[in-house]
């Protein structure tokens, strides 16, 4: 069981998360939803212990926190890390050598897809390759929680079709998978759940099942219905 408890976070006097709760029982893949500057990125970052929360906060995976939680936790951001004249290879033997659960075969899959060639300067590459980059590299760790950060904004819409048909199947069975994106539409096939943050809070955490079976709604009719007064004029 995953579970985030009491979590605030705050930048000065600026609020950005407010008591978020959320538990989640592996296999399971969440999409976080939001708003630009809502907190979808500050939400990862905490569960990834990049940056800390306001005390009383509690990110556990079966009983486990601190360091033991954060290496069962995948996320990268960026690839700020990166020297300007490194290539992929040479990222790969950087991280491989980082995380002991790199898998091999299932970056070796997921590359079929992907076609990153290893010899490429990653300061070379372009915006969609770079993403492609960071998603293969995230999804290639034996991890048990998997933080995907607006994966796909840059990658064409065919690649993007195909990493999420196949998502469930390069991810561990006993992983949860958190996802963040504004492509609404095209992620409600393979999401199980959603979590709606607005205005610093979780205002919504549902299955795709029970938007669909009781509001008899898609997902982006209901995020309008539930984000906006008056729905801004969208028509549903
Ligand atoms: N480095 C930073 N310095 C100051 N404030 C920041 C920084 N990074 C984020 N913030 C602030 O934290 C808040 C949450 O930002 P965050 O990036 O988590 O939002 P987001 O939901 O991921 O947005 P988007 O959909 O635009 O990617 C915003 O108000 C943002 O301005």
């Amino acid at each position: 069981m995953f579970k985030v408890a009491g979590l605030n976070y705050a930048r000065g006097r600026c609020s950005v998360l407010q008591d978020i709760n959320f538990e989640s029982d592996a296999p399971e893949i969440i999409g976080v939803l939001g708003e630009n500057g809502v907190g979808k990125t500050t939400l990862m970052r905490l569960i990834a212990g990049a940056v800390m929360p306001k005390k009383g906060a509690s990110i556990t995976l079966d009983g486990l926190a601190g360091y033991a939680l954060k290496s069962a936790v995948a996320f990268i951001p960026n690839l700020n890390w990166v020297r300007k004249r490194d290539t992929i290879a040479e990222v790969l033997d950087f991280y491989r050598a980082g995380y002991p659960d790199f898998n091999q075969e299932r970056w070796n899959e997921v590359n079929k897809t992907l076609r990153l060639n290893e010899q490429d300067q990653v300061s070379a590459l372009s915006k969609g390759m770079l993403e492609r980059l960071i998603f293969a590299l995230t999804v290639s760790r034996d991890a048990k929680v998997f933080m995907l950060d607006e994966p796909f904004s840059g990658v064409d819409v065919l690649t993007r079709r195909k990493l999420l048909q196949t998502l469930i199947q390069w991810v561990p069975e006993d992983a949860t998978i958190l996802m963040s994106t504004h492509e609404i539409a095209e992620i409600e096939p393979v999401i199980d759940r959603v979590l709606i943050l607005k205005d610093a809070h979780i205002i919504v955490d549902q299955t795709i099942d029970d938007i669909r079976d009781n509001e008899h709604m898609t997902l982006e009719q209901y995020y309008v219905q539930r984000y906006v007064e008056d729905n801004w004029g969208i028509e549903l």
